[in-house]
């Protein structure tokens, strides 16, 4: 929907998107059978030379103690020795391949590292495509299969003799064991046992027995029944920095999926052969079971690009739901502490399974009042509002959100912006005083009784709390309520309920467009953008505006009438001090009467002549003397809505009479009259008609529609695309991701920005900028006369280096293109004196803004927008040493806007990503144009 220049400067309505390659084959899965038994199904074609270790596979023997030594495995080459065991046990490296196959006479068994993921199904037939991951699948099942395993591909396996010399991981979380045991009693049938496969690392050089013996210390390390130690994978690869870790192909910048576990990287060719069916999430085959590394814990459940290309929908959605909800995959307890103390399991899952849980939980230290329900991290004003009296954590200190106001709130010392909160809420908060604050947000001073009223109560309190960035109370839930969220929670899967919201601050200079882009996203993401009332709202704004546009040109026609009258005045005396020279000289020759008849005519005859162009008649006159009184006074929102019905005849009456047509033609002249008026005044008539109902358009234009107090908030999710082509599972996923679009105006942001603090929770700063102000003039806060784009320039330069956004991602909207490019065609952009050095090569075959044609050089406007962009970015790279994001936009058009809003949403999936970047890598976002020279 939109393309972007080699150096990052979007244009967002020139709409043109290239889509990922599709139709990628994904390898369906063939049954593998030991002893003729089905245990999995796995992908073919896989090139066991390349990258996979050779395993070992060694038929131990039965021993007495079942839980202590694994019993042998059937090879088939043996059958009747095996057959009669109760059980079989393989051991075989958990990277690679039994590719001993002949040897075992295994010939159908070929275990590929994808054995142990996609050999969990008991459709040995189903293609690992349509493998199933819930524990039922798992418990139906044919074989036990126990994965024991270490991602070391460059590792020399020795032969077919199990050798086993485990690795102890010391580190606590590595040493996780999670298993996955299946019966295949049922199937085996005949009285027979199922033989059970165990699959340990290929360094393990004992059997059973030795295992348990050489660990029997470590229980905690272990799974009970089996003794198996988990070893955390670590990877490496064998091929140049930067390659697919399986077939050492590509380089940095090719495309990869990350190992949730072990961060091994593989290209869209390995991946699937590497994943496998990925039954917990994105991890090696041989990570299965191992806790993920905890810094991927917030791409869980988000898929990329690659998978969506490789799988349909329904796969995608069951793997990320697997890695999101997979018993392996969640967050350890013991790395959550809540008030200074570590959790346990059972305190992890009350904090979880409550009706208001924390959200977003990450390992770390977290602090949580347990009378008010509120909840923040270790050192940090609340971030949430979770259900009160859970029995986790210690008890609160005083210090736990580092609070520095002497004022407490159930023994914690809050922070300044809580107090300010208060403040605004008209809590009493000087002495010092110690509050007991209850979760509905009723409070009382320490020692007394007497509730002294509720924080939350005070209307605008919900606004104040999202100005300040801070939690409020979600909806009392009553017993009925609870019954409708424990019922909701169950059929939505918790990925659904843990969405994560993010934040979009729109900031910019007085009317650069910020509210426009603001009420567009309202119309682009909301299913209904405007409420019934909201629309009555707004369609009296729209009235009260142009009633507004009218009384600017009715003075404007005053003062153009007194102008004319003065000019005439002027004309008519210098015409008459000649006509008296002259009647004076031919008085002197005594042929005409006396000079004094001639002032009295010249008198009478200015008289006659008072009317101008720009006259209107009485009854006219005395509205048009009404209105303004009426407007200057302020009273005429008041006689609203009957204004309109009674005056719109005079209205009507008023614009068509030619006086006010030739003010309307000098209205360049009227300073106070916006551009947007004219759309607005030439549909005056229907406009002022009772019935009217605004459209988009109109909407969009408007001006004043939105917040009135410089503070806007919209939450909305990206909705899907309604296309075919580009409907996909990130798209389903985007829809699920919420987002607020929060809108400041300068005006709100105080004296040196000092209200910017309280973004500090913000993931990205859209700056907008409007283009066509490089030659318009406003009176400053020193009551100079300033260029409008130096003080956005101004104002810019306090936002980017106000210490709030130090690390903050910034997108730079240029907007009102159109309105831009018409007239730097008539106004030169060196009018600003910032943008002096802007001479342009213009090719004789330049292309004008309508041309589609991708060959012709650039207009004029294009060139004037992406030198701007230039401009901005210089000064964002001189002033925070980072990269600015920038998009050129047409704020009136709804594609536009939208083209630039997904921008803003694919820089923060960026931003996701970059841990898993180089910086190399990352910086191939941050090409430097090339300058412009004369
Ligand atoms: N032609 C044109 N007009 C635009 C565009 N974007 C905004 N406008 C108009 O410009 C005027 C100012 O836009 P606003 O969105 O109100 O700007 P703002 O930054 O909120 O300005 P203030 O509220 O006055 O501080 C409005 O009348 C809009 O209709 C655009 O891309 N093209
Ligand atoms: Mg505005």
């Amino acid at each position: 929907m939109c393309s972007v220049t080699e150096d990052g400067v979007q244009y967002s309505f020139a709409l043109e998107y290239t889509g990922p390659p599709v139709g990628y084959d994904i390898p369906r899965a063939v049954p593998i059978n030991v002893n003729n038994i089905p245990v999995a199904a796995v992908v073919p074609h896989i090139n066991f030379q390349q990258n996979i270790t050779l395993p070992v596979v060694k038929p131990l023997l039965p021993s007495s103690d079942p839980s202590k030594n694994p019993k042998s495995v059937n090879t088939g080459k043996n059958p009747g020795k095996d057959c009669g065991s109760e059980e079989a046990a393989i051991t075989v490296s958990p990277t690679s391949v039994i590719e001993r196959a002949v040897d075992h006479n295994l010939q159908e068994c070929v275990f590929s590292s994808e054995l142990s993921s996609s050999g969990l199904s008991n459709d040995a037939g189903t293609s690992s495509s349509t493998n199933s991951f819930d524990d039922k699948s798992r418990d139906e099942s044919l074989l036990k299969l126990r994965v024991s395993n270490e991602l070391s591909s460059n590792r020399d396996w020795e032969s077919n003799e199990s050798v086993s010399s485990v690795d102890v991981d010391d580190e606590y979380p590595s040493s996780r064991v999670s298993s996955v045991k299946v019966s295949n009693n049922e199937v085996h049938g005949e009285g027979r046992k199922a033989p059970v496969v165990t699959f340990r690392d290929i360094e393990s050089n004992d059997d059973g027995g030795d295992i348990d013996d050489g660990f029997g210390g470590n229980e905690g390390f272990f799974e009970e029944e089996e003794r198996v130690l988990r070893i955390k994978p670590e990877a490496r690869s064998k091929g140049k920095k930067g390659s697919c870790y399986r077939c050492f192909k590509g380089s940095r910048f090719t495309e990869k999926e990350v190992c949730l576990v072990c961060d091994a990287k593989y290209c869209i060719n390995c991946v699937l052969r590497a994943m496998g069916s990925m039954p917990e999430g994105r991890k090696c085959v041989t990570c299965i079971g191992f806790p993920i590394d905890e810094s991927k814990r917030g791409s869980l459940g988000k898929c990329s690009r690659m998978l969506k290309r490789l799988l349909n929908n329904l796969e995608v959605r069951q793997i990320m739901k697997a890695e999101e909800l997979c018993e392996a995959n969640q967050l350890p307890p013991e790395y959550v502490n809540v008030n200074g103390e570590p959790l346990c399991h059972e305190e992890l899952v009350v904090l979880q399974t409550c009706s208001n849980p924390p959200k977003k939980m990450k390992p770390g230290n977290y602090w949580y009042d347990k009378v008010s329900g509120l909840w923040g991290k270790a050192g940090q004003k609340p971030s949430q509002i979770i259900s009160p009296h859970l029995n986790v954590g210690g008890p609160i200190k005083a210090n736990a959100s580092n609070g520095n106001t002497q004022v407490f709130m159930n023994g914690r010392e809050i922070t300044k912006v809580e107090l300010r909160m208060l403040q605004l809420a008209g809590v009493q908060c000087a002495g010092n005083p110690h509050f007991w604050v209850n979760e509905d947000g009723s409070y009382q001073e320490e020692g007394q009784k007497n509730t002294k009223g509720y924080i939350w109560g005070k209307a605008g309190m919900k606004l104040v709390c999202a100005f300040l960035s801070l939690p409020v109370p979600s909806k009392p839930s009553d017993s009925c309520g609870e019954q409708v969220n424990s019922l909701i929670s169950r059929s939505i899967p918790d990925y659904l309920e843990q969405r994560t919201l993010l934040k979009l601050l729109l900031v910019g200079h007085s009317g650069s467009g910020t509210s426009t882009i603001f009420k567009q996203a309202k119309i682009l993401y909301k299913p209904v953008p405007f409420t019934e009332d909201e629309r009555e709202n707004i369609k009296l704004t729209i009235q009260s505006n142009v009633y507004g546009y009218l009384g600017i040109l009715l003075e404007g026609r005053d003062r153009f009438e007194e102008e004319s009258l003065t000019a005439v005045t002027k004309e008519q005396s210098t015409d008459e001090t000649e006509h008296i020279a002259l009647m004076n000289s031919l008085q002197l020759q005594n042929v005409l009467k006396p000079l004094t008849t001639y002032n009295v005519k010249v008198g009478s005859t200015s008289n006659t002549n008072h009317q101008t162009i720009y006259s209107i008649g009485p009854r006219l006159k005395a509205f048009s003397d009404w209105l303004l009184k009426t407007m200057v006074s302020g009273n005429l929102e008041a006689i609203f809505p009957a204004a309109t019905r009674e005056y719109a005849p005079l209205v009507e009456e008023l614009l068509k009479d030619e006086a006010i047509q030739a003010t309307y033609k000098r209205r360049n002249e009227l300073e106070m009259l916006p551009s947007v008026s004219s759309y607005f005044l030439e549909r005056a008539v229907d406009i002022l008609r009772t019935d009217y109902e605004p459209s988009d358009l109109d909407i969009l234009c408007a001006e004043g529609v939105t917040s009135s107090n410089g503070l806007a908030c919209l939450d909305f999710s990206y909705p899907q695309s309604a296309s075919d082509d580009n409907y996909d599972t990130e798209d389903q996923h985007d829809a699920l991701l919420r987002y607020q679009l929060i809108s400041v105006h300068s005006r709100g942001l105080g004296e040196n920005c000092k209200w910017l603090e309280m973004f500090e929770d913000v993931g990205m700063v859209i700056f907008c900028v409007a283009m066509n102000d490089y030659d318009q003039y406003t009176v400053d806060g020193n009551g100079l006369s300033t260029n409008k784009m130096l003080l956005s320039r101004k104002f810019f330069e306090s936002i980017v280096t106000h210490p709030t956004f130090e690390q903050m991602d910034f997108l730079l909207i240029l907007n009102k293109f159109d309105l831009f490019e018409e007239k730097i065609e008539r106004v030169p952009l060196t009018q600003c004196e910032w943008f002096d050095d802007f001479h342009p090569v213009i090719s004789s075959h330049r292309s004008n803004s309508n041309s589609n044609s991708i060959n012709t050089s650039p207009s004029l406007g294009q060139l004037g927008a992406h030198y701007m962009a230039v401009k901005f970015k210089r000064l964002y790279s001189l002033l925070s040493g980072r990269k600015l994001y920038a998009s050129v936009v047409k704020g009136l058009e709804p594609d536009s806007v939208d083209a630039a809003l997904k921008y803003a949403r694919e820089i923060m999936k960026w931003d996701e990503e970059k841990p898993n970047f180089s910086l190399s890598e990352y910086s191939m976002y941050s090409t430097e144009a090339s300058s412009y020279s004369p």
